[in-house]
């Protein structure tokens, strides 16, 4: 617990009026001098005086807070797919996909077969996506999508006092992860927080991400040395949960029947090597974030059948079951009459929705005996779920606060056992010196 001691310096000096003392219980002080900060010892002023110190630090107005960097610049970088945006750009897009050994996962000693592998697939394969593709207006929605999501994260950021730059880093497509972290070179952020666009994680959606992430910080001196923290997926956060919840709820209520509909959840697809063999827990994320958000949806007295199956699969091999159209084909046997889709595995619309739900699936609904078809809109912007995300991003910027104060921690013991040497020795001025970066007890 941490007590407010009033106008002290740590050397007992009296300072300005606005300067607020914060003393550990071990007797470790700090001084805070923010105008905002009103902790006291109770928890939320604790947590009241954290949220001022982050909020100085990104505002760069914590010149006093010493245990952290006064001009903090702080960038949330967003990783998603990317789409091409004309239908030139279909193939070539597929390339950059199938040249990603975390897409297509070769044995290493077929390693040099990636890129005309890649070729030839990405070759044969664009026809059928150049059709699906002009089938949604001749490109993917995805890139304005995520520059509108960019655009809601700063608004909510900022309406809590914590100013960023969001960057786009797409995977396959403009703009390209390696032009966002160019840019966040040259704008010189300091703290950097990493957030896939995907709310459960893959290796071959979030991990291919990462993964090049890594490659290219490896390799950078100044990407290198970037403090930096990554959420790897967020299916589970109460926010995310409760925005889904509510817009299936909206959706079940433009049904005639609203307890007879079947809520089904349809995924992408994995091959199914990826979880078996190579241990990707996105079956699992898929499965439990399914059952929170059917958990929520009965507190929210909605009581419905559900499935879950993947879609989108592509090649012939196996991949994660059951299938999206033999589930549709067996609900349809079954007698189930109304069926409201919800894609569950990505936050905005995309070829997937806009073409393979919303026309293919839906048409095979229909031939399987369903009478009535719904689907989900996929989150978009939608407020609950953009704040959630500022959420997020704030409680990893408090993750930076905490190793600070970590570090901090060893440096204090690093610095008094200095000063009790100086101290013996009678070495004021070296005390002197050393009080100037850390301070002594
Ligand atoms: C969580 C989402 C996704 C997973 C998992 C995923 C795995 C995966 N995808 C392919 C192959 C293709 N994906 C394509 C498009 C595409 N994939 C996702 C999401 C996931 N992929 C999205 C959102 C999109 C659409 C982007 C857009 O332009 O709107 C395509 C191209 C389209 C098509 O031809 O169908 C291919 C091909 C594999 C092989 C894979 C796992 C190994
Ligand atoms: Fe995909």
């Amino acid at each position: 617990m941490a007590i407010h001691r009033g106008s002290q310096d740590l050397r007992g000096r009296t300072k300005s009026k606005h300067c607020k003392q914060f003393v550990y219980k071990d007797g470790r002080s700090k001084v805070c001098t923010l105008a905002s900060c009103s902790f006291d010892d109770t928890a939320k002023g604790k947590a009241n005086h954290e949220y001022s110190v982050v909020k100085a630090n990104i505002t760069g107005r914590n010149s006093n807070w010493f245990n952290v960097e006064a001009r903090e610049r702080i960038g949330v970088l967003l990783l998603n797919l990317g789409g091409p945006e004309t239908l030139d750009d279909v193939q070539p897009f597929l390339y950059n996909l199938f040249a990603d050994p975390d897409i297509i996962r070769l044995p290493k000693r077929l390693k040099a077969f990636q890129q005309p592998l890649a070729k030839l697939i990405s070759s044969v394969r664009a026809a059928k996506s150049k059709e699906g593709y002009a089938a949604i207006g001749g490109g993917s929605p995805l890139r304005k999508m995520t520059e509108d999501q960019a655009a809601a994260l700063k608004e909510a950021l900022t309406e809590r006092n914590v100013f960023a730059k969001i960057y786009i880093g797409m995977r396959y497509w403009h703009p390209f992860t390696e032009e966002a972290l160019e840019q966040i070179k040259r704008d010189q952020i300091t703290k950097l927080v990493v957030l896939p666009l995907y709310p459960q994680y893959s290796i071959s959606t979030s991990g291919s991400s990462l993964r090049l992430l890594e490659e290219i910080f490896r390799n950078d001196q100044y990407l290198g040395t970037l403090n930096h923290t990554v959420i790897p997926s967020w299916y589970q956060r109460e926010g995310y949960v409760k925005a889904m919840a509510k817009l299936i709820s909206q959706e079940l209520k433009t049904f005639k029947q609203i307890d007879e509909v079947v809520i089904f959840f349809s995924a992408h697809g994995v091959p199914l090597t990826y979880v078996e063999e190579a241990g990707d827990p996105y079956k699992q994320e898929m499965e439990e974030c399914v059952r929170l958000i059917m958990t929520e949806l009965k507190r929210r007295g909605i009581h419905n059948n559900h499935a879950l199956a993947y879609q989108s699969r592509v090649g012939p091999i196996e991949w994660l079951k059951p299938y999206t159209d033999d589930t549709i084909k067996e609900l349809g046997a079954m007698g189930v009459k109304s069926l409201l889709t919800v894609p569950i595995s990505f936050v905005s619309e995309h070829i997937e929705t806009l073409e393979e739900i919303d026309m293919e699936y839906r048409m095979l609904a229909y031939a399987s005996g369903i009478e009535e078809w719904g689907r989900v809109p996929a989150l978009g912007c939608e407020d609950s779920f953009i704040s959630d995300l500022a959420d997020a991003v704030i409680e990893e910027l408090q993750k930076f606060e905490a190793y600070e104060t970590e570090t901090e921690n060893a440096m204090w013991t690093i610095s008094r056992t200095l000063q009790q040497y100086f101290l013996r020795n009678g070495a004021a001025t070296w005390m002197e010196w050393l009080s100037g970066g850390y301070e002594l007890l």
